[in-house]
């Protein structure tokens, strides 16, 4: 099948190329021309697991880039893998996909055939069907049932594990809006759908569009409820990781997502929840779990911080911080709890070293004064204090002698050498 993409960024650039190896002929439109061009040299403009060699091997025959909206004419259906950020006030922001759709519709006025427009970003239900499609009918002077048909796809796939992701998913949710629709991404999706594991969920657009913030909603509730947990059982000087352990034997729990610690960050967790929360006060609903999921989870690196405090006085102290990007195995730093414990830190008059093996130079250019290391050891040199924040694996091979007091706060429950520190403090255990 013909497919284009529009937006190359973590979603669409994956999805790309995962197509291409599926078999597809797929085109990515990018309004970034460093994107575009570095998938047309052969290269992955993120670090994934997998994407680099998928992109080489498909770039120049079935996987192309482009800035140009009127070579989605030659294809069959339009994936929009666009931005939906959130506003200051934690509102859903529209405007990237609606500048998207507008420039798709205009292209789409010059095509006689069928077309098939699939919504990937995270929206709020209502905005495929409500905002989507009429901006599609004003801009290609089309009407949507008559050759152009419009539907709703969301993505659950992780970053750091993004194209394992896609290709052997738990499930496939399709809201389509119509038989049509239906069955191209069948189609479409057919190598996957033939794998046992993974489910197929058909249902409506309206539907699909809240599985998915249900989705992640009930994801980071499940890490906020083990924090919640974890910071009483460190009251009680228990061990949430015992605990939880056995709590996640029973299988209406499952032992998934149970890391209590310094709680989610990320480009998807925070936006969509704070995305669901505004959309709920605007239906007319106070969504208070959810506000203390929030809420919860912001506390985390004060409580982090605050922990270090009792061992090590700040005023004028180098402390490590280990680890700056959200999760490990990506480079990806937005919402990272690490730069809330940078800016704890910072406030409390405490000299900052950060190391992370991929991420310093996304963290960089917004933390300009702090100081970055080379390697872990280079970051404990010297220090009074250190917290892990990210749980990197090489971070359990840490060798404690350069520093000066051997105090280590743990974020995240790494696997340490606890005996060669005076103190070694778990966040939650
Ligand atoms: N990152 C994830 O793990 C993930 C997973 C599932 C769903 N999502 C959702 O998928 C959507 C995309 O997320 P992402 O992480 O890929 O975003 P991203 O910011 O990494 O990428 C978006 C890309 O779109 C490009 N773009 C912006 N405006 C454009 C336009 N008018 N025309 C063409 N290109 C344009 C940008 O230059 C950027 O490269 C969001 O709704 C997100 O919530 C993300
Ligand atoms: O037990 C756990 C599991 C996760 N986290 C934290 O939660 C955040 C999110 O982790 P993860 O879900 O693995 O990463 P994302 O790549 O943000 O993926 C989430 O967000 C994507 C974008 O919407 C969805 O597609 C995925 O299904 C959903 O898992 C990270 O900061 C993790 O450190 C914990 O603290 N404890």
């Amino acid at each position: 099948m013909d497919v284009s993409i529009i937006g190359s960024g973590y979603v669409g650039t994956t999805i790309a190329a995962c197509l291409a190896d599926l078999g597809h002929d797929v085109l990515n439109v990018e309004i970034d021309e460093d994107i575009v061009a570095t998938i047309n040299a052969g290269e992955a403009p993120i670090h994934e697991s997998g994407l680099e060699e998928r992109i080489a091997e498909h770039a120049g025959t079935n996987l192309r880039a482009t800035t140009d909206y009127d070579e989605i004419r030659e294809t069959d259906v339009t994936f929009l893998c666009l931005p939906t950020p959130q506003t200051d006030d934690g509102s859903l922001d529209l405007a990237p996909m609606r500048a998207g759709t507008e420039s798709l519709g205009r292209t789409l006025a010059e095509k006689d055939g069928d077309h098939l427009v699939v919504v990937k970003s995270t929206v709020l239900p209502g905005t495929t069907e409500e905002v989507v499609g009429p901006i599609l009918e004003e801009e290609s002077g089309r009407r949507i049932g008559d050759g152009l048909e419009i539907s709703m796809n969301p993505e659950f796939l992780r970053m750091s594990t993004a194209v394992e992701d896609f290709l052997e998913p738990d499930k496939v949710v399709l809201g389509a809006s119509s038989e049509g629709a239906a069955a191209t991404l069948r189609e479409l999706y057919a190598p996957i759908l033939e794998r046992e594991e993974t489910d197929l969920v058909e249902t409506d657009v309206r539907e699909a569009e809240l599985i998915k913030y249900a989705n992640n909603a009930f994801l980071a509730s499940k890490v906020s409820l083990v924090n919640e947990l974890g910071n009483v059982a460190k009251e009680y000087g228990a061990d949430a990781y015992e605990v939880l352990d056995a709590v996640g034997l029973d299988d209406r729990i499952s032992d998934r997502f149970m890391r209590s610690g310094l709680g989610w960050g990320g480009s998807c967790f925070p936006k969509d929840v704070n995305a669901l929360r505004a959309g709920a006060r605007e239906q007319g609903y106070d969504p208070d779990l959810l506000d203390a999921v929030v809420s919860v989870n912001d506390e985390q690196p004060r409580r982090l911080v605050a922990l270090l405090a009792e061992h090590v006085p700040f005023e004028g102290a180098r402390v490590a911080v280990l680890g700056l990007s959200f999760k490990p195995g990506t480079d990806d730093v937005r919402k990272s709890r690490a730069l809330d414990v940078i800016e704890h830190l910072r406030e409390r008059g405490a000299e900052v070293v950060a190391y992370d093996p991929v991420a310093v130079e996304n963290v960089r250019p917004d933390y300009p004064e702090i100081e970055y290391a080379d390697s872990a050891d280079e970051a404990l040199a010297g220090a009074d204090g250190a917290v892990v924040a990210t749980d990197w694996p090489e971070f359990d091979d840490l060798a404690f002698d350069g520093m000066e007091r051997r105090v280590l706060v743990d974020g995240r429950r790494i696997d340490v050498d606890r005996d060669a520190l005076e103190v070694y403090e778990g966040l939650t255990w």
